[in-house]
């Protein structure tokens, strides 16, 4: 029986894959799995029942990622569940940028007592005109689930696009469309395009990656839409050349006290996942990824563990071991089952970064004082026995 909570609301669809095995309660404390969207877990006691957390969306800078790791704790995420939610909202933000929407909206309802408004409206709508997408320079800052998205779908669009990712998937290469031009300098996007996007995790290598200088390389024409992270952008020096009219206007979808109400500011209350197809994407693989690490021991799509995946147990028993990635360790753990006559019958190790991950099937059924054993090793954060 395995206990999970929810941090936030988590769509029901995906909570009812969980099985009779599984008891949802409220509390943190005494919970094996924790499923989350954006709750900020930094401060939160991380007890040592929980064995993993299922961040259901993209971004996991809410998450202690190496405190979670060093206690043994497998942080998931689920990659690409809610890229096209995103990349809608996106086109939203470009369009409402580039036309008065909102204001001619909100002339509507001021006169909605106007019994000649349909007359009025033809005299004003000259004070809500724009410009259109097609045919402009957009850059696209991050190529990966939601960035190929918003690219391509730009090129139908007729915008002449422009991609920048250091770091690109394989994946994501192939699933690029061959109109979007490669740019190796970012300061290119900067310099040329129209509509600049963001798409990039928040890391301390990313934080403020568009800061003053930045800005003030871009076009006073230029929008920025940022539908990533708030701290991604120099927030105070973008709202200085908002004011200054050096650019012309900033989308954001991360309202805080420095953009929602500055000039040129066009800010949302963090929608771009919230649609009930990408909430529904995102549960349902986040409950998919804990029951295959609680029942089997498998990771998929962690973000401090590696993958690693040997199917079902099929033999007597099957232990986990999250460990550091240090030299010595697997010799250490067949040596304290050999001495207790235990036969490994398949076995795989996989490290990312600092921290590695062993799962090993035995013939025989594992005791408590073999665990013990295995746990007393130095570098072990983690025993498990999965079945
Ligand atoms: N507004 C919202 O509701 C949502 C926001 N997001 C945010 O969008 C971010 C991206 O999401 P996905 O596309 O799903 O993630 P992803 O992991 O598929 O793609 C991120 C891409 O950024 C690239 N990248 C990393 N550092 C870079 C750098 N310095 N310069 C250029 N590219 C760099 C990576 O190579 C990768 O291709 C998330 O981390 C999250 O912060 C994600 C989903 C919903
Ligand atoms: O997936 C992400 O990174 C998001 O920003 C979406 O956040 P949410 O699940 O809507 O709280």
């Amino acid at each position: 029986m395995f206990n999970y909570t929810c941090l936030n609301p988590i769509a029901g669809v995906g909570l009812d894959l969980f099985s009779d095995d599984y008891k949802k309660v409220d509390d943190l404390a005494g919970a094996d799995a924790a499923l989350v969207r954006s709750a900020a877990m930094h401060d939160l006691d991380l007890p040592d029942s929980l064995l993993a957390v299922a961040r259901a969306g993209a971004g996991v800078n809410n998450i202690p990622l190496d405190k979670c790791a060093d206690k043994g704790i497998v942080v998931f995420n689920t990659p690409g569940a809610n890229a096209n939610g995103v990349k809608e909202l996106v086109f939203a933000g470009m369009l409402y940028a580039s036309r008065d929407i909102v204001g001619g909206i909100d002339w509507c309802l001021a006169n909605q007592n106007d019994d000649n408004i349909a007359k009025t409206a033809e005299k004003q709508k000259k004070n809500f005109a724009g410009t259109e997408i097609s045919g402009k320079k957009l850059g696209v800052i991050g190529l990966g689930a939601i960035g190929v998205l918003v690219a391509n779908a730009a090129t139908h669009m007729g915008m002449e696009v422009y991609g920048y990712d250091p770091y690109i998937s394989v994946n994501a290469a192939w699933n690029l469309s061959r109109s979007v031009k490669h740019i190796s300098n970012v300061e290119d996007i900067y310099k040329e395009c129209d509509y600049i996007t963001i798409h990039v995790p928040l890391l301390d290598s990313t934080r403020k990656m568009i800061d003053a200088n930045a800005i003030a390389m871009m076009k006073p024409t230029a929008i920025v839409l940022n539908f990533a992270r708030d701290l991604l952008v120099d927030e105070e020096a973008m709202v200085d050349a908002l004011a200054a009219g050096k650019i012309k206007k900033y989308v954001s979808d991360f309202p805080n006290t420095t953009t929602v109400g500055a000039k040129g500011c066009i800010v949302t209350p963090h929608l771009g996942a919230s649609t009930a197809e990408s909430e529904d994407n995102c549960a349902i693989m986040a409950v998919r990824e804990i029951r295959d690490y609680m029942e089997n021991g498998n990771i998929t799509h962690s973000v401090n563990y590696p993958d690693c995946n040997m199917g079902a147990c099929t033999t007597a028993g099957r232990v986990a071991i999250l460990h550091k990635n240090v030299k010595g360790m697997i010799g250490q753990y067949t040596t304290v089952l050999g001495e207790a006559d235990i036969n490994v019958s398949d076995m795989t190790n996989k490290a990312k970064g600092d921290y590695a991950y062993a799962l090993i099937d035995v013939d025989s059924q594992i005791t408590d004082d073999v665990l013990k054993k295995l746990q007393a090793i130095d570098d072990v954060l983690r025993v498990r026995l999965v079945k």
